[in-house]
Parts: C-alpha cells; structure tokens; sequence
C-alpha cells in the first residue's frame, strides 16, 4: 500500500492540531524555539518537521519548501495526520507601496494564480483563509506590537517571471496593484484551496521581504529579520489564543 506520508515521512500521531509551515527549513528551528520541549520527528526533502507543545497542547512546525507543488504535497500528507489548523509563516514582496520591510502581511484570501490548484478544483473557487485563524492573527498582531496589513495577497508559480518593480510593471500586476491586493508570494492559494477541500482551518502570516521604493525594490536586511521574527511570535501566539479559546475543532 501507498504511504500516506511518503514526502513527509512522520508518524501521524507525532504531529500536533495546530501546525505552523514554512517556506524556508532554516526557519524550522527558529520557530520550534517558541515550544516547550521541540523534538524533530521528521526529515526528507524539503519537509523537516519539528513537535513540541504550547500551553500543553502538540504543536509541529514544518517547512514546505518553495510553490505550490511542495505546499500542495506538504499539505496532502499533513491531512492525513492529526493536524486540523495550520498557519503558514512566509516570506513576501510588496505590490503596494505602503507595505514596508519587516511588515506582517495577514491573509485573508489568495489570487490563485498558480497551476496546482488548478488541478483540484474550478477557478471560480476561492482561496480564502479561515476566519477565526485571521481573528486569532489579527488579535495575536496587536498583542505582539509589529506593523501589519489584513488583507489579499497574490500567489504564483513565478518568482523571477513577474516583477511589479515600477519600470517594469506588467499589465497583471497594474491591475492587481489597482485592486488593493497587498504583497505577491507563491504557496498560498494551493495552502488556502486544498486546506479547505481537506477540512483543515488554514491562515497566514507573511513578512515584507521586498519594499517598493521610488528607486526600486529594497530587498531583505535587518528590518526584515526583525519583522520575521515578529511575525513568528504572531503565529506562536495566534495559536495560543485559539488554544485558550477552545477553537470547535
Ligand atoms: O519564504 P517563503 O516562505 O519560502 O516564501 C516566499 O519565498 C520564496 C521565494 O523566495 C517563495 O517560497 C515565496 O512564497
Ligand atoms: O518578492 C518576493 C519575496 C518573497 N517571496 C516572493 O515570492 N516574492
């Protein structure tokens, strides 16, 4: 028979309701510190997955690699264990100008821009977050204290194939600039649309990666690394706000 975590290679029960994912497996660690007592419990390709707890509860932390084909997999597989919410700490480049280095982006919904979801379903079907995650998200922001925007973010397979720098703004990202979508990254829509075909509450906290400057991009640096693990702490405590308030799950 087919194992139903063959990428992910995790026993189901080692892995917590709630789990964070992300991008990078360098920020695995960096996240599982926030837990009591982390443990790795699984690696194999881009997917090294860490458990722990907070406030008594499992928690796991797993990094997906990077598009939607990875997070696709990734979530596939975490479906099939006992994870129920899951919170996507990621990476983002603005569209709008207002966002800045270092800021958290919360979202509520994805443009599906990508090919995977594609595959699942129509595409009149939205990629939209669960909104008790984006309450607990918004919530934990205050709490935390880092700047933040709510709202919708564009995902795509793309990631030098679509710059919105202003020489070189494509007619999509004029139009989605237009339409107040926030920040562009590339695992979102296939994290919002399959999480919601498998029943799990999703939601996601990104950090400003690349800021929109009048002379061009400003990439990365150290307001960036502060933000991140800001938004880090937002997830950490999104999570423990649901836990306390006893999410029907
Ligand atoms: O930092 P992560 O979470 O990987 O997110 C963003 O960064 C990667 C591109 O550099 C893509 O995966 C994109 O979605
Ligand atoms: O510009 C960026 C930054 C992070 N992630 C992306 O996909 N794009």
């Amino acid at each position: 028979m087919e194992d139903p975590r063959y990428h992910i290679r995790v026993e189901p029960d080692a892995i917590g309701k709630y789990v964070i994912v992300v991008g990078d497996r360098g920020r695995v660690e960096r996240v599982a510190k926030y837990l009591e007592n982390p443990t790795k419990v699984g690696e194999n390709r881009e997917y090294l997955t860490y458990t722990g707890y907070l406030l008594g509860e499992k928690v796991s932390v797993m990094s997906t690699g990077m598009g939607a084909p990875a997070m696709a997999i990734g979530i596939e597989e975490l479906a099939t264990t006992n994870a129920k919410v899951i919170i996507r700490v990621g990476t983002t480049g603005a569209i709008q100008k207002h966002l800045k280095l270092g800021d958290s982006v919360i979202a509520t919904a994805a443009v599906r821009m990508d090919g995977t979801t594609a595959q699942y379903i129509m595409p009149e079907f939205p990629a939209v977050a669960d909104f008790r995650v984006v309450k607990a998200l918004i919530e934990a922001a205050k709490v935390v204290g880092n700047p933040y925007h709510v709202g919708i973010v564009l995902s795509t397979d793309s990631y030098y194939g679509r710059k919105f720098d202003p020489e070189r703004h494509s007619y999509i990202g004029k139009q989605l600039e237009k339409a107040g979508v926030l920040a562009v990254e590339m695992e979102l829509g296939a994290l919002y649309v399959i999480g919601a075909l498998k029943g799990l509450l999703t939601g996601s906290v990104l950090t400003v990666r690349e800021e929109l400057s009048e002379e061009g991009y400003i990439q990365a640096g150290p307001k960036f690394e502060q933000g991140l693990e800001n938004s880090i702490k937002i997830a950490i405590k999104a999570i423990e706000i649901l836990i306390k308030g006893g999410l029907m799950v």
